[in-house]
């Protein structure tokens, strides 16, 4: 039987220490990273949020839940909602309609930097099976952590001249990392020294405790703002069973990466000596990393979880073997009878990644527009037909041919500009995500983009310019995986299918937060008439507050 899950959640800043250094995060019931929530397929869930925050709306997104019949629920401010007020409280509903592991996280300015997420796993309902088998499982949701504030961070990334925020001071294994010391100091000739813990600090690892010769689930999620991670259990081989809360033909590696906005099940088997405890690690990938590797320990029981490994910590691969990144990628297949894409395409979008500048402010574009967000949400203007909330002209379907991928852009103004791509109800869309060289000579950087609203199937991958042939002899329309969020590599391109099925309006971005920020975003909106029953509570700003406030009065 389907259940209605209910929460109450207060948002608000605490003092934290998610590293061993006191800041301020972003947290839920007190709790950082916010409370995990369990439910079955077939579920409702039920959040009633209230901001507590004093000064600035929040908002909260469920990442790779498709909301069909609830888009207002889909949490991103300027596209499906107001922010939320300060002292106001929304009430988001929705239904969990697929087993998986997914997250949920802050989608307002930079408040996913700030500590805002926590995980969100769908179990299968109480009559259905799991297609694989295992003994128990663990949850392990990954970040990245400044010691600047995301405020400062934001006003970074605003300013002229442009500043980076940089590569982060942590990484976090459920919010837990350490910046001061070292769980390995032992093995590493760098000067930190061994963290003495108690086990109760706030920065003490989650140990993982298991039995020998059992298999586990790993449920890894990456909420990360910036960082690529690579995760390595050490001495235990993973087999890949799950990604994004889609089925994939089960495979086995050594370590695997795993892009911010990812998700994935690994299933591990405790076969190793049993006297030992074991490492799990996550290291920086696809930026020169200035970041400790994050740790935690896998414990075998009866032995003591403080128990340091005898070897030391996974080696991940070099940050920038991006062949290493596109082997594993290449691995990921749908679980046989999985459903199979369309074999044509309606409409097709070859959508450019270029870093390039405004007025002298740095930003990121996507043929040659930076997004900037409306102050009316899209879905409540779209939905009631209201003039003059965006730019009634689309951004363009494609880029000059001309273009050279592998220079920085000739003229690199780009202009500002929030307009929607229209999709015809049921139409087949094909997106090829085209990389480019960033403002500097001889720099491409790796771009996870993640699409609201929908699954869709990874046609394939290549390096260099897109073209007709790449899609006609590479694609695979076989038994192409199912995802939520992609990776496009360096000077490379990735291509992905989805059908337009699902009324409402729906962001697709670069998951990097400060990215998406600065511009990095498109936004589709899907027969929009057909939506039923929006809150007027989502769309109390902007130009819908004005009309509901002009119908109160008449
Ligand atoms: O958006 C970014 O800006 C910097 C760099 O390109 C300019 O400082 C960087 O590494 C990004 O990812």
């Amino acid at each position: 039987m389907a259940k209605t899950r209910q929460f109450k959640w207060r948002v608000e800043y605490m003092h934290w220490s998610p590293d061993g250094v006191e800041g301020v995060v972003m947290a839920i019931n007190g709790k950082f990273p916010g409370p995990t929530i369990r439910a079955r397929t077939g579920d409702t869930i039920s959040v009633e949020l209230t901001n507590k925050l004093l000064t600035e709306g929040v908002v909260i997104h469920w990442h790779g839940i498709p909301q069909r019949g609830t888009p207002w629920a889909d949490g991103t401010a300027s596209i499906s909602q107001c922010p939320i007020n300060p002292g106001e409280t929304f009430v988001y509903t929705f239904i969990v309609d697929k087993a998986g592991t997914y997250f949920y996280h802050g989608h307002y300015g930079m408040q996913r930097s700030a500590g805002l997420y926590g995980s969100l796993i769908v179990e299968v309902a109480k009559d259905e099976k799991e297609p694989f088998h295992y003994d128990g499982e663990f949850n392990l949701l990954l970040s990245d952590w400044w010691h600047k504030s995301s405020q400062d961070q934001q006003i970074d990334l605003s300013s002229k001249p442009f500043r980076w925020i940089g590569e982060p001071q942590s990484l976090l294994m459920n919010g837990r990392g350490q910046f001061n010391c070292s769980l390995a100091a032992q093995f590493s000739k760098s000067s930190v020294p061994q963290c003495k813990l108690r086990g109760d600090e706030q920065y003490a690892p989650q140990i993982i405790h298991v039995h020998p010769n059992k298999t586990y689930r790993l449920r890894v999620a990456s909420s990360t703002a910036l960082s690529s991670l690579n995760l390595a259990i050490g001495g235990h081989k993973m087999v890949v069973v799950e990604a994004d809360g889609n089925y994939i033909q089960p495979f086995s590696v050594e370590n695997m990466d795993i892009y911010s906005g990812e998700s994935y099940s690994i299933l591990f088997t405790t076969d190793q000596n049993p006297s030992n405890n074991y490492w799990i690690s996550v290291n920086v990938r696809a930026r020169e990393p200035k970041t400790s590797q994050g740790l935690t320990i896998l414990n075998y029981i009866p032995n003591f979880g403080s128990k340091i490994p005898i070897s030391p910590p996974p080696l991940p691969p070099l940050w920038n073997d991006y062949n290493y990144s596109k082997v594993f990628y290449k691995k990921i297949f749908g679980l046989i009878g999985s459903p199979k894409p369309p074999t044509q395409y309606n409409r097709r979008f070859l959508l450019l990644n270029t870093q390039n500048r405004i007025e002298g402010y740095t930003r990121w574009a996507i043929n040659n527009i930076s997004l900037v967000f409306p102050t009316t949400p899209y879905l409540g203007s779209i939905k009631y037909g209201i003039n003059n909330a965006f730019d009634t002209k689309s951004p363009p379907d494609t880029f000059s041919k001309d273009y050279d991928i592998m220079k920085p852009p000739p003229n690199p103004n780009s202009t500002y500009g929030n307009g929607v791509y229209m999709l015809k109800f049921n139409t087949t869309i094909d997106i090829i995500l085209q990389n480019a060289n960033a403002l500097a000579e001889n720099v491409s950087e790796i771009h996870p983009w993640h699409l609201h609203g929908h699954n869709f199937w990874v046609l394939g991958y290549g390096d260099g310019d897109f073209t007709t042939e790449d899609a006609e002899t590479t694609f695979n329309l076989n038994n192409p995986p199912l995802k939520n969020t992609i990776v496009v590599f360096p000077y490379g391109w990735t291509a992905l299918r989805f059908v337009a099925n699902n009324p409402g309006v729906w962001a697709f971005h670069c998951h990097i937060e400060p990215h998406l920020h600065i511009g990095m975003g498109v936004v589709f909106a899907e027969d929009v008439h057909l939506v039923k029953n929006i809150p007027n509570e989502a769309l109390t700003c902007g130009l819908t507050g004005k009309m509901f406030a002009k119908d109160k009065h008449k």
